[in-house]
C-alpha cells in the first residue's frame, strides 16, 4: 500500500530506527542532524530535551523546505537526557566520563528524560517530553569494569543501554521502557496519530 504521507527520521540513532521499525513504521529517510548539544547554564535536563528535540527538527526542516519530493513529509526527532536531580549526565564519548557516570548511577535513582517533537505536513511543530524513573542496584567494581570493556556505554546518554548488558542494574522502572532506549512509543504513536499520520499503514502479516 502507498503511504499518504512520508516520515522522515531526523537521527542517526540505531535506536531510534528499530523502534520505529518495532512499530511498523519505515522512515521514508533518516537526517542525523549534528547539533550543539551542550546545556545552558542552570538549564533543566527536562528543557534540555525539549529544545535539542526541536532544534534537530528544525534543522532537518531547514534541510528540506525548499526541496519539492520533501513537501507533505512529517519529522519526527528526539532526544534523550539522562539526570540524578538536576544534574546532567554526558552522552558518553570517554572512558573516564562513562566511569564517573556508573559511579554516580550505582545505587540510586534517576530520570530519563525524552524530548519528542513532530513537524506536521502544514508545518505546525508538536512537543512532548516524557519522563522514566529508573533505579540502579549498587554496582560493584566488576559491575562497572566489565561493563566499560563491553563499550556499550559508548555515545549512550547517561553511558548506558538499557536494551544490553545494563538491563541487568536495573531494580526498579516506573514509565515508559522505550523512551529509555530513545523513543517512547506510546506517545510516539499517540503524536502521530493525532496529527493525521497512518500509524497502521505498515502493519501487515507476516
Ligand atoms: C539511557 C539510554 C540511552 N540510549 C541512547 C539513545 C540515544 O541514541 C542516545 C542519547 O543521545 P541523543 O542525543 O538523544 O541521540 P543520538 O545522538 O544517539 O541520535 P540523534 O541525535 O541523531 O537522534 O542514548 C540507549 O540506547 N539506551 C539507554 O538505556
Amino acid at each position: 500500500m502507498a503511504l499518504k504521507h512520508k516520515l522522515i527520521l531526523a537521527s542517526g540513532s540505531p535506536r531510534r530506527v528499530e523502534l520505529l521499525h518495532q512499530s511498523g513504521i519505515e522512515p521514508a529517510r533518516l537526517m542525523p542532524m549534528d547539533i550543539d548539544e551542550t546545556p545552558k547554564k542552570a538549564e533543566h535536563p527536562r528543557s534540555l530535551a525539549r529544545r535539542l528535540s526541536a532544534e534537530k527538527g528544525d534543522a532537518a526542516f531547514a534541510a528540506i523546505k525548499s526541496d519539492a519530493a520533501w513537501q507533505g513529509s512529517y519529522i519526527l526527532s528526539a532526544d534523550t537526557v539522562v539526570a540524578v536531580g538536576r544534574r546532567i549526565l554526558p552522552k558518553a564519548e570517554f572512558v573516564d566520563e562513562a566511569a564517573a557516570a556508573l559511579h554516580l548511577l550505582s545505587g540510586r535513582g534517576h530520570v530519563v528524560y525524552t524530548g519528542i517533537c513532530l513537524i506536521t505536513p502544514d508545518r505546525k511543530a508538536r512537543q512532548k517530553v516524557i519522563e522514566t524513573k529508573v533505579r540502579f542496584k549498587r554496582l560493584s567494581g566488576r559491575d562497572i569494569d566489565m561493563y566499560l570493556a563491553s563499550g556499550q556505554w559508548r555515545g549512550k546518554a547517561g553511558a548506558y543501554g538499557i536494551q544490553g548488558l545494563a538491563g541487568s542494574f536495573v531494580q526498579k522502572l516506573v514509565g515508559s521502557y522505550t523512551n529509555v532506549v530513545g523513543l517512547p512509543l506510546y506517545e510516539t504513536m499517540l503524536l502521530l496519530a493525532g496529527e493525521g499520520f497512518d500509524v497502521h499503514a505498515g502493519w501487515q502479516e507476516g
